[in-house]
C-alpha cells in the first residue's frame, strides 16, 4: 500500500480560515482576542517559531504581542512580566516560549502564567483538568495530531495506539486526550523492550522522540495511520521527521510528512486556544 499524506500545511489553513471568521465574530461583540508570546534569549529556532506565531496571529486578527528579553533575564524580572500579563485586559492567551535559559525555572515560570491564560496548556492545574476529563487547553502539539487524525476519517474508538515518547508536552498529553476518545493506548519510550513489535501492533502511531528517521518501515503495521511529531535538523538545511518516511509511506494508509504536517498544525491549534480563551 502507498500512503496517502495528511498535508498540515493545507488543514492548517483551513484551520486558520475557520479562527479568521471567529475573530471576526468576536471583534462585532468588541472582543479582540490578545497573544503574548515571551521569548528569552536568542536562540535562532525559537526565534524563528516566534516570529510565525506572531505572523500567524496578525493574519486572523488577532493582536500579538512579542516581549524579546535578553538571556541574562532573572527570573524575578521574567515572572515579574507574567504577572503584568495576567493582569492585562487585552491579553488573553500567554506563552513563553521553550526552552528557557539555564538559569530560570521552568516550571516555576509555567505555574505563574493565569491558569484561563495557559495557551499552551503546561500547567499542572491544566494537565490535571485534561487527564480527569474537564474543560481545560489542549496543548497545541497533541491538539493538531488528533485534528489530523480525525482528517483521515478513521474512527477512534477501540483502535489500538501507541504513543513514541513520554515528554510532557507531547506524549503524555497525546496519550490522554487517544484515551479520552476510547483508544486502547501504549506509550513506548527509550526503556521499552522491543518498540518495534510494540510499533507493529499499532492502528494509529505517533511518534515523539527527537530521533532522526528512528521509525522505519518494518516497524508500522499494514494500514496503519503514523503521525510524526519530530522536527529534526540535520546538516545545515534538511528537516526530517522521527519517521523515515519513504519506507514508513509503503505501509501506511495515512502519513504525515514533515515539514508540513504536524508543525504548521501546533500553530494553528495556538491560535484556536487564543480565541477559546478570549470567548471565556
Ligand atoms: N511554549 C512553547 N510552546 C510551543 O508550542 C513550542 C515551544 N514553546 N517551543 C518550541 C516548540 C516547537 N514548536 C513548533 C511550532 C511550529 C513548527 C512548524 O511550523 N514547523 C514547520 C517547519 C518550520 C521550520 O522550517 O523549522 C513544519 O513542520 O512544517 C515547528 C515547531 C512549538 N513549540
Amino acid at each position: 500500500m502507498a500512503a496517502q499524506i495528511l498535508d498540515g500545511k493545507q488543514i492548517a489553513a483551513a484551520v486558520r480560515e475557520e479562527v479568521k471568521a471567529e475573530v471576526a465574530g468576536l471583534k462585532e461583540r468588541g472582543i479582540t482576542p490578545g497573544l503574548a508570546v515571551v521569548l528569552v534569549g536568542d536562540d535562532p529556532a525559537s526565534q524563528v517559531y516566534v516570529r510565525n506565531k506572531h505572523k500567524a496571529c496578525e493574519e486572523v486578527g488577532i493582536y500579538s504581542e512579542v516581549h524579546r528579553l535578553p538571556a541574562e533575564t532573572t527570573q524575578e524580572e521574567l515572572l515579574d512580566l507574567i504577572k503584568q500579563l495576567n493582569n492585562d485586559r487585552r491579553i488573553h492567551g500567554i506563552l513563553v516560549q521553550l526552552p528557557l535559559p539555564e538559569h530560570i525555572n521552568e516550571k516555576t515560570v509555567i505555574d505563574t502564567i493565569a491558569l484561563e491564560k495557559d495557551v499552551d496548556g503546561f500547567s499542572p492545574a491544566n494537565v490535571g483538568n485534561l487527564v480527569i476529563g474537564d474543560r481545560c487547553f489542549y496543548p497545541c502539539t497533541p491538539h493538531g495530531c488528533m485534528v489530523l487524525l480525525d482528517k483521515t476519517g478513521i474512527d477512534i474508538k477501540g483502535k489500538k495506539a501507541v504513543v513514541v515518547g513520554r515528554s510532557n508536552i507531547v506524549g503524555k498529553p497525546m496519550a490522554m486526550m487517544l484515551l479520552a476518545r476510547h483508544a486502547t493506548v501504549t506509550i513506548c519510550h527509550s526503556r521499552t523492550k522491543n518498540l518495534a513489535e510494540e510499533c507493529r501492533q499499532a492502528d494509529i502511531l505517533v511518534a515523539a522522540v527527537g530521533k532522526p528517521e528512528m521509525i522505519t518501515g518494518d516497524m508500522i503495521k499494514e494500514g496503519a495511520v503514523v503521525i510524526d511529531v519530530g522536527i529534526n535538523r540535520v546538516g545545515e538545511k534538511k528537516l526530517v521527521g522521527d519517521v523515515h518516511f519513504e519506507s514508513a509511506a509503503q505501509k501506511a494508509s495515512w502519513i504525515t510528512p514533515v515539514p508540513g504536517g504536524v508543525g504548521p498544525m501546533t500553530i494553528a491549534m495556538l491560535l484556536k486556544n487564543t480565541v477559546e480563551a478570549a470567548r471565556r
